[in-house]
């Protein structure tokens, strides 16, 4: 038994149980691999798990920063909301729940459509006017929920960063209720509703059109049939008018972008349903409010109604039941998930075309009918598909773990990422390989050197475009204006013949329905690396020495370094008795949910970190489309959730007088810091921290490197063992494997 051994079971008082897992430590003097069985497992998962990533962080309460706030009031590792009072209900209570939001969704959208058929019947031909009421009550009604009843945080940082997403979705938002609402007028709503559902032949027209992506048979088959039967339903339909279809059509392609940005701004972690609504609105208002005037206000003022109260009693009602309507949407991702949502909101698609046509005695000739089946039946199948395939990347991502007692990952945050996995990943997609997104300073060999306060990206492999977030937004804005100028030209004209009226909806917020639809066949390909150890163990280093080793390798390393917590002012002011290396150090929740997202195929956006400042920089480092990532951190393999994403964990094991004396040398150099300084933090925090929660986690490594970085035959193992792994998976995503899944 190796010294290190022996050392490390010192250090584990409680061994009374066993990991099925075997450890081996990797010992050089005799070139051998050592068993190591009889370390205890789970026993030390530490307090932060419990008290939901919080902890002891001094200073942490004691200004109004959200991230701390966030912990106070119990941020949920998993779903990163808020846990509010209904998160703790019993299953039963929140399967009513969501069934009653479920009940109450569906008769509002029913009921908007009648309420609106009624309100043309009656002559009140303004339907902008009903979706800019809408938007203004439901503006109003979310910032109540948000700022009144505290439903969800009111997203500052997510409003600076994404602003430009988020006015582009706005401008999405809006056209599509607009169009959607001026169609209806011409057409029937079952034709309006037929149209709609051909929303991914849309999606993968942009698919195609943006990125090249190539799409399996039976996704292609599905938006023929449902292509040729929306063409069949038209075709000599008595009620069929072009410009309602034309408008209707409009109002699809600008829900399926709208359906793209709203997808991308879910994965903002600050983000919820309720939140986007929130922040949607108001500019939607802005662009509806032209339109109307152009449109509607000359007649609003001009055409005096038979009964003038009723009518706007009418749209008032109809705009406080948008707002509830788009409230549901809140509740039904909250109580269940966004792809629950996505079923029931298709599930409505079709209630409505069927309702519709039988209440108003649409009239069709045969063909319709045939066209209507194949319709359904398209998009049917094409939604059965994609949920399928939902599945099976949710199970294909937990088989790849090793680990046998894997925490399920499908949380409501994960739905809701996944299900709207990769259109904008693609749009927004780097083509950096080798990312090195490390908050540490330049000194390696490969690195290009930077200054700290600089992005400190350090590039371990030849390869240069390592781009910027902004970058790829300006390019993904690009793209989308390019769309829109295409999609644009002909919408021009406004409505010229409004005959044949039929009912409408008020509120046509289709996105979520459409998220289904982005959701691509994706398989977890990629192997996540764990390398712990304590400070200057030469973590980095190894990571270094694999990288070069697997040259023809997408990798990117990733720090938990990065996700540490920026520092309130009052910490900054007394940073001498900061624990840095305590847990409570570290944004989990941030941490957790990047590599959650990236082993799930999407891509992340990783914060930068400034040891001089002690806080988080403005660049991000989008990180996607990679084979292996490196998780690298003191205490990477503390929490159970990273653990159990993690393919291979490794802890470098090197021995503390190294390690100081390397602290001592690098944090003068690079980190601004005096003699003095290093080692008061050293005896008061690094080591007391390194004792007490980062050794003990040394039981969960697969692998144990001694001596760090010059451990060749540890590593040359390693990367043999990587490179395996990485052939399996290969020989995994063949076509003939998916069915073993
Ligand atoms: N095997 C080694 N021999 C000599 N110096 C090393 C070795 N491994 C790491 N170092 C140096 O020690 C310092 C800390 O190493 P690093 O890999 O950054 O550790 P960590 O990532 O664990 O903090 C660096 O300055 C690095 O160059
Ligand atoms: N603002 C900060 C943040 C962290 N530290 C120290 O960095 C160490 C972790 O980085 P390694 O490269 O050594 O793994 C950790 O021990 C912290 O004490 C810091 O000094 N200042």
């Amino acid at each position: 038994m190796s010294r290190d051994h022996r050392d490390d079971e010192q250090n584990n008082d409680d061994n009374n149980t066993t990991t099925a897992e075997t450890t081996i430590v990797f010992s050089e003097q005799n070139n051998s691999l050592l068993d190591e069985d009889d370390y205890d497992d789970g026993k030390q998962q530490v307090d932060l798990e419990k008290n939901g990533g919080g902890g002891g962080g001094k200073g942490k309460k004691k200004d109004g920063n959200k991230e701390y706030e966030r912990l106070e009031n119990g941020c949920d590792d998993k779903t990163n909301k808020f846990i509010t009072k209904s998160d703790e209900w019993p299953p039963w209570k929140r399967n009513l729940a969501a069934g009653i939001w479920i009940v109450i969704f569906v008769s509002l959208n029913l009921s908007l459509s009648f309420a609106n058929k009624y309100l043309f019947t009656i002559g009140f031909m303004n339907p902008v006017f009903v979706i800019l009421t809408g938007t203004f009550v439901t503006f109003v009604g979310s910032c109540i929920c948000v700022f009144g009843f505290k439903m969800s945080t009111f997203p500052k940082a997510a409003l600076k960063r994404r602003w430009k997403m988020i006015l582009l979705c706005s401008t999405f938002q809006a056209l599509t209720y607009v169009l959607e609402n001026i169609s209806i007028i011409s057409i029937p709503i079952s034709l309006n509703q037929i149209i709609k559902a051909t929303a991914p032949a849309f999606i993968i027209f942009f698919q195609i059109l943006i990125e090249g992506v190539r799409f399996d048979a039976t996704s292609i088959v599905c938006t023929v049939i449902i292509i040729i039967g929306a063409a069949l339903s038209v075709v000599k339909n008595p009620s069929f008018d072009k410009w309602g279809f034309f408008y209707s059509l409009a109002s699809t392609i600008f829900a399926v972008l709208q359906s793209i940005l709203i997808s991308s701004l879910q994965k903002d972690k600050d983000l919820t349903t309720l939140s986007i609504v929130l922040c949607t609105s108001l500019p939607s208002v802005f662009v509806i409010i032209p339109i109307w005037a152009y449109k509607e206000l000359p007649s609003l003022i001009h055409d005096p109604y038979p009964d003038p109260l009723k009518p706007w009693l009418i749209v008032g009602a109809l705009a406080f039941a948008a707002f509830f309507y788009n409230l549901s949407h809140f509740y039904i991702i909250k109580y269940t998930s966004a792809l629950y949502y996505a079923i029931v909101g298709n599930a409505k698609i079709i209630l409505l075309i069927v309702i519709s046509s039988v209440i108003f005695h649409t009239s069709y000739v045969a063909i319709n009918y045939v066209g209507m089946g194949l319709t359904l039946a398209g998009f049917f199948a094409y939604n059965i598909i994609k949920y399928r395939q939902k599945v099976f990347d949710s199970n294909s991502t937990i088989d790849h773990t090793e680990a046998s007692d894997c925490e399920s990952n499908n949380n409501n945050n994960n739905n809701n990422n996944g299900i709207c996995l990769d259109i904008l990943n693609r749009l927004g997609n780097n083509n950096n390989n080798n990312n090195y997104n490390n908050n540490k300073s330049p000194k390696r060999k490969n690195a290009t050197p930077k200054s700290q306060n600089q992005s400190p990206l350090l590039h371990s492999s030849p390869l240069p475009n390592q781009s910027s977030i902004n970058n790829n937004d300006k390019f993904t804005y690009f793209k989308l204006i390019i769309i829109i100028i295409i999609i644009n030209q002909p919408t021009n004209q406004i409505i010229s013949n409004p005959s044949n009226i039929q009912f409408q909806r008020l509120d046509n917020r289709i996105y979520s329905n459409l998220l289904l639809y982005s959701s691509s066949y994706y398989y977890s390909k990629m192997l996540m690396i764990c390398i712990a150890g304590g400070t200057a163990s030469g973590k980095t280093t190894v990571c270094e020495e694999i990288i070069k080793r697997l040259e023809n390798k997408r990798i990117s390393v990733i720090c938990l370094d990065s996700f540490y917590r920026p520092l309130t002012h009052d910490e900054l002011t007394t940073v001498a008795s900061y624990n840095f290396d305590h847990p409570s150090a570290f944004d989990w929740d941030y941490a957790t949910r990047a590599i959650k997202e990236l082993k799930s195929g999407n891509h992340f956006n990783i914060p930068t970190y400034c040891f001089k400042t002690h806080n988080r920089l403005e660049e991000t480092t989008p990180i996607a489309d990679i084979d292996v990532i490196i998780f690298e951190g003191i205490l990477s393999l503390y929490t159970q959730e990273i653990r159990d994403q993690m393919d291979i964990k490794i802890f470098v094991d090197t021995d503390s007088d190294t390690r100081l004396s390397r602290r001592v040398l690098r944090d003068i150099a690079e980190r601004g810091r005096n003699l003095e300084g290093v080692l008061y933090q050293y005896e008061k925090f690094v080591k007391p921290s390194f004792d007490e929660y980062i050794l003990p986690t040394k039981k969960y490594a697969d692998v144990i490197i001694p001596r760090g970085a010059d451990n060749v035959v540890a590593i040359d193992l390693i990367v043999r063992h990587i490179r395996s792994k990485l052939q399996d998976k290969d020989n995994n995503m063949k076509p003939n494997s998916v069915g073993n899944h």
